[in-house]
């Protein structure tokens, strides 16, 4: 009697990024709005609390103007860069993993859906899951919350498959290498004076509830990145930071950590700091008026970094008499990005 054939054992990838809208109406940013800011790793406030204050006020009073945001980012044929350069780097992705490799991508809120992305995954009879949350730094906000997600999906199949986590990259060579890269090309057009790398904030206290055994207290304890803070985001931002300015041969007075894109709420808890609108309107009196901006807290192109670094960043700059400020575009799907990737896959 003949052998049944081998099963071929071939490895499944999950990308997944954070989300974005359907389309930028207001009715699809309220949707997009209302799954995300209902994420109890996200607004970590009691859901009897949360669901009412942001799905009944804080979304409906947010949504058009965030509407407004995404209309300027929204590319006419290609939509959402989020999107985009997430289906992208899928493609190039599986063009170098080869053949021993499927590669599925998913958004933690709205879609494509990491359910179906999971789906494709089991469809095509993956020996094991290894899924690459696209945030560098870890934070429960963002790699917790897919990390949760992901699970909640498969603890409901009757074979649960064997699935492994990426969740930080902040001091990955080929990470840094490619965000450097990407610098040096701009340092080469324009002298600089300065350069700014302005993560994503945090609420302080996601970062106190995360404190390994009390070691995190928000002070010198993120000053050098070890197994007591591997997963304290500023930790992480200092790490990433430190070893992008050593790439780019930059002394420590000729750079500045900063955090953007707080939540403004009446509640006024405090986010990181310091925040990058603060610290960039005091530059000019400084003398620093030539600034390269790096978002080093995404690896793709977004609102955040398009729009809030490249443009209103750049404007509130300018205004306070800056000459020059310059957004480095991120990692997108650049090959060298897209090699880093695989490496990561391949070493997991
Ligand atoms: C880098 C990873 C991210 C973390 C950590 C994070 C935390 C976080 N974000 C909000 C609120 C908003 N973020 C928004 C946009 C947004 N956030 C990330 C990533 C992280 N967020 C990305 C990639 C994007 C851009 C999406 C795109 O389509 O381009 C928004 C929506 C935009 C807006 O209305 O301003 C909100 C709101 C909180 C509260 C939080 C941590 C607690
Ligand atoms: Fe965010
Ligand atoms: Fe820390």
């Amino acid at each position: 009697m003949n052998s049944p054939a081998s099963p071929t054992r071939r490895i499944g990838v999950l990308l997944v990024n954070l989300g974005t809208p359907d389309s930028p109406s207001t009715p699809d940013v309220r949707r997009y709005l209302n799954e995300f800011l209902t994420d109890g790793r996200v607004i970590d406030m009691p859901a009897a609390v949360r669901y009412p204050l942001f799905q009944g006020v804080i979304v409906p009073l947010r949504a058009p103007k965030s509407a407004k945001i995404y209309q300027q980012l929204w590319d006419a044929e290609r939509g959402s860069p989020l999107l985009y350069h997430g289906l992208d780097l899928q493609a190039r992705l599986r063009e170098v993993l080869g053949k021993d490799y499927v590669v599925a991508f998913g958004m933690r809120y709205q879609k494509p859906s990491i359910e179906k992305a999971l789906e494709e995954l089991r469809d095509a009879a993956v020996d094991r899951i290894i899924v690459l949350p696209l945030f560098p730094q870890y934070a429960s906000a963002s790699t917790g919350s897919v990390q949760e997600k992901v699970m909640d999906i498969v603890k409901d199949w009757w074979i649960v498959p064997n699935i492994s986590f990426i969740s930080t990259f902040a001091d990955d060579p080929g990470f840094i290498g490619s965000f450097a890269a990407r610098g040096k090309a701009e340092m080469a057009k324009h002298e600089y004076d300065h350069v700014v790398f302005s993560y994503h904030g945090i609420p302080e206290r996601h970062v106190l509830k995360g404190s390994f055994k009390g070691y995190c207290k928000l002070s010198t304890c993120c000053a050098s990145y070890n197994k007591n803070n591997r997963y304290c985001y500023r930790a992480q931002c200092f790490a990433t930071s430190r070893l992008l300015a050593k790439e780019l041969g930059l002394r420590d007075d000729q750079y500045t950590v900063t955090f953007q894109s707080r939540l403004q709420s009446r509640l006024r808890d405090p986010w990181l700091q310091p925040y990058t609108d603060e610290v960039i309107k005091e530059f000019p009196a400084k003398g620093i008026n030539n600034v390269l901006a790096f978002s080093p807290a995404f690896v793709a192109d977004c609102l955040e970094t398009t729009i809030e670094v490249g443009e209103e960043f750049k404007e509130l700059f300018e205004e306070a008499g800056g000459k020059h400020w310059q957004l480095v575009p991120s990692l997108n799907s650049e090959p060298y990005w897209v090699e880093a990737v695989a490496e990561m896959v391949r070493r997991n």
